[in-house]
C-alpha cells in the first residue's frame, strides 16, 4: 500500500502529517508509525499526526510520539496541523479543532505564524528546583546555570525515568532567563527520548513557571528554543492562568508517498 504523507515543521520540531479523513490509517501500528517516524529507514519526524474528521469541530488531531505509542496534546504538532488543514482547504485562517486534551481555538495571521489557543493551567506544584505543571502534556521546569552546556539528554532521561514520575513520566524542560521577559530552553521530550529542537507545550509549561515564580511579571514571554523562537501569552489570576496562546512559525517541509 502506498501512504501520502506531507512534513511539516515548527521551529524545528517535526512532524510526519496524514490526511486520514477516510480513516484508512492503521492508527494501532505502533512498529509502523515508529518506522515512519525513524530518520535512517522512514521519512523521520518527532510525531506523527493524523487529521481526521470531527462531527462538532473542524477536524481532530491524534498525536503519536516518534516512539509509535499515542500521546497528550503536541503544542507545536497543533500549530502545524493547523496549518496542513489550512493546505488542506479543511479550514482558511481560524479555526476550532479537538484534541486529546479538549477543544483548541486557533488563528493563522497574514505572515503565516499560527498561534493557538493551549489548556488553562491552575495546578502547578512548586518544589525548591524545579517546577511541574500540565500544559496539555506534563513538563518538569528547571532553571540550570549553564544551559549551551548542559547535558540535556542525560540529565533529561534520569528525571524522566526517575522517582519523580514513575512510569508516565513527563518532558523535562532546562532553562535560562535571558531577560525580564525573555528565556531559553533545551527540552528532553518523552516518547522521543531524546532533546527535540523544540517543545510547544514545554515553551507554554516554562513561560508559566517563570511568571508563578516570579522571574517575569510579564504576560507576554519570548521563549528562545534551539529551532527558533515562540512567543506565549497568557491571562493570570493568581495561580489560574487562561487565555493562554501559543503562537510562533508552522512551515510545510515536503510532502511524498512511501510504501507501508
Ligand atoms: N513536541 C510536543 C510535545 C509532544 C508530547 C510529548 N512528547 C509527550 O508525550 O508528553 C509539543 O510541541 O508540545
Amino acid at each position: 500500500m502506498q501512504l501520502e504523507f506531507y512534513k511539516y515543521q515548527g521551529t524545528g520540531n517535526d512532524f510526519v502529517m496524514v490526511d486520514n479523513r477516510t480513516d484508512f490509517f492503521p492508527k494501532n501500528n505502533i512498529e509502523l508509525i515508529a518506522h515512519l517516524c525513524d530518520r535512517k529507514f522512514g521519512i523521520g519526524g518527532d510525531g506523527l499526526i493524523l487529521l481526521e474528521n470531527d462531527v462538532e469541530t473542524d477536524f481532530r488531531m491524534v498525536y503519536y510520539n516518534s516512539d509509535g505509542n499515542q500521546s497528550s496534546m503536541c503544542g507545536n504538532g497543533g500549530r502545524c496541523l493547523v496549518a496542513f488543514a489550512k493546505e488542506l482547504n479543511v479550514i482558511i485562517n481560524t479555526t476550532t479543532f479537538i484534541a486529546m486534551d479538549g477543544l483548541h481555538h486557533a488563528t493563522i495571521s497574514d505572515d503565516g505564524l499560527v498561534s493557538l489557543q493551549m489548556i488553562n493551567v491552575n495546578a502547578v506544584n512548586v518544589n525548591q528546583d524545579y517546577v511541574f505543571l500540565n500544559t496539555g502534556s506534563p513538563h518538569h521546569v528547571q532553571l540550570v546555570e549553564d544551559l549551551e552546556n548542559y547535558g540535556v539528554k542525560e540529565n533529561g532521561a534520569r528525571i524522566r525515568y526517575g522517582d519523580l514520575y514513575g512510569e508516565v513520566g513527563s518532558n523535562v524542560n532546562f532553562v535560562k532567563q535571558v531577560d525580564e521577559n525573555t528565556f531559553s530552553l533545551r527540552t528532553y521530550e518523552r516518547g522521543v527520548e531524546d532533546e527535540t529542537l523544540s517543545c510547544g507545550t514545554g515553551a507554554t509549561a516554562v513561560a508559566i513557571a517563570m511568571s508563578i515564580l516570579d522571574k517575569t511579571q510579564s504576560s507576554t514571554v519570548n521563549l528562545n528554543v534551539q529551532g527558533g523562537k515562540l512567543l506565549v501569552s497568557f491571562d493570570k489570576n493568581k495561580s489560574l492562568f487562561t487565555n493562554v496562546k501559543l503562537k510562533g512559525p508552522a512551515e510545510f517541509v515536503f510532502k511524498g508517498i512511501i510504501a507501508i
